[in-house]
């Protein structure tokens, strides 16, 4: 498993011109693992869309991450509410390797199978997506992750209301990547939880405000300015490249 380097530089992404993040520059290593923190509306899940290649930059650019990454959406963004069953579901993860028409084969579905079992979805093949837990469901995608078999796994707050065994045993998972030495960058609000098992952390609020080592970047003083710049966005900041177009 050797990823790329992931590098950005300048980066600024919009929504309707309003900057989400704003010329921010950096570097994921290969293997590394990173928490991507900060307050609400801070970018992280726009930036880690523009890392999964959904979100076209508006200024500066993204290089290493196409074709190698696999994203595990806020569980909020999706529709649970389709007629799927769980294997279906987790199928999809071959899709890089089937493309849409190929009929997939015995030995997909049975790593599919293999892959529910992973996540404690064992006898889950048949059931309706609907008819999951919150937990059962972000297993289901997480079983989904391992079928894609990604270099860099891409999770937009994966532990998000999940008791506490369901949210150690897909920590374990997040692990077991780190260790087969895929770059894993998780988008995450618990700062107890970033400290105890995240050596990298990108701290933002739409501008980079500390990217390195977790203990150097989750400071008194660098959390206090990510909260002073939430608490000065205004609706009505400037747009993207408004001044240009003037
Ligand atoms: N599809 C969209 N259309 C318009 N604005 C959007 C869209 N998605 C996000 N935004 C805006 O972009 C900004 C950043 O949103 P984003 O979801 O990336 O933040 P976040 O850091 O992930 O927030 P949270 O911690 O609340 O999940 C916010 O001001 C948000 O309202």
């Amino acid at each position: 498993m050797t990823p790329a380097e992931i590098r950005v530089t300048g980066l600024t992404l919009a929504h309707a011109r309003r900057p989400a993040v704003h010329h921010v520059s950096g570097r994921f290593a290969p293997g590394s693992l990173t928490a991507v923190v900060g307050p609400n509306g801070a970018g992280k899940s726009t930036l880690l869309r523009a890392l999964a290649g959904l979100h076209r930059p508006d200024g500066g650019r993204i290089e290493g991450a196409a074709g190698q990454v696999a994203l595990l959406p806020q569980a909020a963004a999706l529709d649970r509410a389709f007629p799927i069953a769980c294997l279906d579901v987790v199928l999809f993860g071959l899709w890089a390797e089937t493309g849409p028409f190929r009929a997939i084969s015995r030995a997909g579905r049975e790593r599919a199978r293999a892959a529910l079992a992973a996540v404690g979805l064992s006898g889950f093949e048949s059931r309706p997506v609907g008819s999951l837990s919150a937990g059962q469901f972000q297993r289901l995608l997480f079983a989904r992750l391992l079928l894609q078999d990604a270099p860099v796994i891409l999770l937009d707050e994966p532990f998000n209301a999940l008791d506490a065994k369901t949210a150690a045993e897909l920590l374990a998972l997040v692990h077991r990547w780190h260790g087969e030495g895929r770059t894993v960058i998780a988008v995450l609000h618990d700062l107890e939880l970033v400290r105890r098992e995240f050596p990298e952390t990108l701290l933002l609020a739409r501008d980079c405000l500390g990217w390195g080592p977790t203990a150097e970047v989750l400071t008194a003083a660098n959390r206090l300015r990510a909260r002073m710049m939430a608490e000065a966005w205004a609706e009505e900041a400037e747009a993207c490249g408004r001044r240009d177009a003037a």
